[in-house]
């Protein structure tokens, strides 16, 4: 049995939804099927997701939301019209979405849930009513009704263990379930969202609960690339890749797959399939827990703007026991979370999301830094780029390091900090934002299209 999960650009157009249904039926395994929200026909296009965050944050600010609603109905009414479903659909969507958006009574950050939530929810009974339109046994099925329960962490929602059992009764499903993906609920019973991009989430969950035989992702490109095929032009595809190293390219910036998506499929030993909808023939990338080593040390190169690196000397800090513990603790009262944590002798960095800080917060935390500390220098770096280097060929290959340095040397790029993942299937850099695509391209260079002599 398998989980197919289809993203918002597969789901963006009645043409689009034919394909879907073409790609589902044709393999009788493909039982259980997670939609996302309609997404981008084009790349100036609005995801419908984004539509409705607008439209519930203009309800929050007290102003009118009518033209947003008009612009999520007109999505889903094209999409209703082109693929040929009788009835105005689009008509009961949107008048579902007035009557959430009426509830403005709710906590905003409860109404803001339910209806980024409705997104992914009224696609998956539009897809339902479609695939029942051309005589396939096919139903919508709720999350909470399904027992698709998480934590009460709004726009961060993790999926609770009981989940899992629970939807293994799923299996005794007949026909073919559609399931809105991105989304559960709370053991209160509220709506909540996993992150942004959180589809790929509910699939591995489904995927993991009944224990399918593989979790098929389709999406809009034929493999996942090397590198993010919006800096390099027709990159290399990778065919197969180990959960860990899909877990760092996707933690530094590969958005084909969502980084937290791989843990309930890699806990339960699934595969994950990433494939094209617009073209299924392509054999897509498959993420396994091992793959033979047969390509060089390098599996892929993925980069991530916006972190900045607190810099901290002190003379003597190796002998100075419970230092880095202290200087974490600054940063915890501040519930500030860190990345990575490069040291030396005598120094120490630590690599944070520069979206946590205030100019105001950054005063304070150097101040005490600076005071608590004792530090002799602190001082902070803003606007870097982390440029993740992967491959489970590293371990055995000696001078990995070497070339990915000199490649950015040759191409003018000053290293900020190194970093080797305790992991070894990767290794770091941090170099400003301004030189990430150069750093990209020349570290792609070295390891993919360089001529060996
Ligand atoms: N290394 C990569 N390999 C493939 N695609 C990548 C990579 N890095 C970034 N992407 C981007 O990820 C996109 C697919 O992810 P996403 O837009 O979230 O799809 P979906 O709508 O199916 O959820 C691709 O169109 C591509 O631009
Ligand atoms: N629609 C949600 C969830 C999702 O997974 O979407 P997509 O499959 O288009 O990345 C979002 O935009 O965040």
């Amino acid at each position: 049995m398998k989980v197919v999960k289809f993203g918002g650009s597969s789901l963006s157009s009645g043409e689009q939804l034919k394909k879907v249904f073409e790609i589902v039926v044709s393999d009788p395994e493909r039982k259980v099927v997670v939609v996302s929200a309609p997404g981008k026909r084009s790349s100036d296009d609005i995801k419908v997701t984004d539509l409705l965050i607008s439209c519930a944050e203009r309800v929050i600010e007290g102003k009118d939301p009518g033209i947003l609603i008009e612009a999520v109905a007109e999505r889903y009414r094209s999409i209703a019209n082109e693929a040929g479903i009788q009835g105005d659909i689009a008509a009961k969507i949107k008048e579902n979405l007035l009557d959430l958006l009426s509830q403005s009574n709710k906590d905003p950050e409860r109404l803001m849930e339910a209806v980024k939530a409705s997104g992914e929810d009224q696609n998956a009974r539009l897809v339902a009513e479609y695939f029942q339109s051309r005589g396939v046994n096919a139903a919508y099925i709720n999350p909470g009704k399904a027992g698709l329960i998480v934590s009460d962490e709004p726009g961060n929602a993790q999926v609770l263990p009981e989940s899992y059992n629970q939807l293994m009764s799923l299996r005794e499903h007949e026909g073919i379930i559609i399931f809105p993906g991105f989304f559960g609920y709370s053991a209160d019973g509220n709506i909540v969202t996993f992150s942004r991009s959180g589809s790929d989430i509910t699939g591995s969950i489904l995927a993991n609960g009944l224990k399918a035989d593989v979790y098929e992702n389709f999406t809009d490109v034929d493999a996942v690339y090397a590198v993010n095929p919006g800096i390099v032009e027709k990159p290399e595809e990778i065919r197969e890749l180990t959960y860990r190293e899909m877990r760092e390219l996707s933690y530094a910036g590969f958005s084909v797959f969502h980084d937290e998506a791989l843990m309930p499929a890699f806990r339960a030993g699934i595969p994950v399939h990433v494939k094209n909808t617009n073209n299924p023939a392509s054999p897509g990338t498959r993420i396994v827990s091992q793959r033979l080593n047969k390509n060089g040390p390098v599996v892929g190169i993925a980069a991530d703007k916006g972190f900045c690196s607190i810099y901290v000397s002190k003379y003597l800090m190796n002998r100075e026991i419970g230092f880095g513990r202290r200087l974490l603790q600054i940063l915890e009262e501040f519930q500030i979370s860190y990345e990575h944590l490069p040291s030396g002798i005598d120094d120490i960095s630590v690599i944070l999301r520069q979206d946590q800080l205030s100019p105001s917060i950054e005063k304070e935390i150097l101040e005490r830094i600076q005071s608590e500390l004792g530090a002799d220098e602190v001082k902070i770096m803003y606007d870097l780029s982390l440029i993740m280097v992967v491959g489970e060929g590293m371990r055995c290959n000696i001078g990995t390091m070497a070339r990915a340095s000199r490649a950015l040397a040759r191409a003018g790029v000053n290293i900020e900090m190194i970093n080797q993942g305790s992991s070894e299937v990767s290794m770091m850099f941090g170099v400003n934002e301004t030189d990430e695509r150069k750093a990209v391209k020349a570290i792609y260079e070295e390891f993919f299209i360089s001529i060996k002599v």
